[in-house]
């Protein structure tokens, strides 16, 4: 499938535009462990919502991200770790995505017992928002692992999937190999966003080494990430399922070995 050029071809939701006239509201859901969140994470979102049309992109934190810690029935994989709590996590959205009219945070994921389902992600918020077409944003490295997901062939009826390109991963839905075939059109776009070099891990190597992440996260994450102390120490890495299983109270941690660079000025608007 190719990379998608210019503006996203016509999908479903313009379809019933076209013929019933009203044009129905068209919802991005940005789902991620967001631990931290990222700029690469918003300049994707943002990409996307500008490409798409869309009204409102929903970030959605989950909650048990089982891929990565973890499904808490069988033994965790050597890859597996432990995540920061489900309320920092939201946290830290809120304050990234503050700035933005058309940014918003939900806690289906965060509120739903049990490990956290893109499907069950889609249907909640079809439930909130009945009126509108969804769109999940996807990271490349995600979508290469899509049909590894719960119940994954449904995910393509409960929302238009746009995955988007990350510098490190190929971009692409070979995959998919004859999935793709039996799949409505325009089930999958996948679309070039600018280029950041930036994971969640990295930020947190660096936050616990005492390097620089200003300008990797929103200022508002720095300072979030400062004030809980988080990420100081290394997780361990196996046995571990619960989602905040690595977490000490704040005061149990040792002190940080230099203190928080006072916050620069910026002159940055609104995005
Ligand atoms: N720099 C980036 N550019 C584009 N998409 C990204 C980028 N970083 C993450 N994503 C996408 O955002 C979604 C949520 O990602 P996630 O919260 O797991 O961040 P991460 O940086 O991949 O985290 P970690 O390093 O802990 O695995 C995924 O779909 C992922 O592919
Ligand atoms: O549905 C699943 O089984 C599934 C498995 C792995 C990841 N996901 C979703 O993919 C999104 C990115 O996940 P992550 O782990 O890269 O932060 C997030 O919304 C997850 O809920 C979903």
């Amino acid at each position: 499938m190719p990379v998608d050029g210019g503006r996203a071809p016509t999908t479903p939701g313009d379809r019933r535009r076209l013929a019933g006239g009203e044009r129905r509201r068209r919802i991005g859901v940005m789902g991620g462990t967001f631990d931290p969140i990222h700029n690469g994470h918003l300049v994707a979102a943002n990409e996307v919502a500008d490409r798409f049309d869309l009204d409102e992109v929903v970030f959605v934190p989950t909650g048990r991200p089982w891929q990565k810690t973890g499904d808490g029935d069988r033994p965790a994989e050597p890859s597996a770790r432990p995540v920061s709590p489900a309320e920092d996590r939201y946290l830290m959205t809120v304050v990234a995505t503050a700035a933005n009219p058309r940014f918003s945070v939900s806690r289906v994921d965060i509120e739903r017992e049990g490990n956290t389902y893109t499907v069950d992600t889609l249907r909640d918020l079809h439930r909130i928002h009945p009126d509108a077409d969804q769109f999940f944003i996807t990271g490349a490295d995600a979508l290469a692992s899509i049909l590894t997901w719960h119940d994954w062939e449904e995910l393509f009826s409960l929302a238009t999937f746009v995955g988007v390109s990350r510098p490190g991963y190929e971009l692409g839905a070979a995959h998919l190999g004859a999935h793709l075939q039996n799949l409505p059109p325009d089930s999958l776009h996948l679309i070039e966003v600018p280029a950041l070099a930036i994971s969640s891990t990295d930020c947190r190597d660096r936050a616990r080494e005492g390097r620089p992440i200003w300008y990797l996260v929103p200022d508002g994450v720095v300072q979030y990430i400062s004030k809980r102390r988080l990420y100081r120490t290394k997780p361990g890495r196996r046995g571990v399922s619960g989602p905040s299983a690595h977490e000490e109270p704040p005061h149990e941690r040792p002190a940080p070995q230099d203190p928080a660079p006072t916050p620069p000025l910026t002159t940055r608007g609104t995005p």
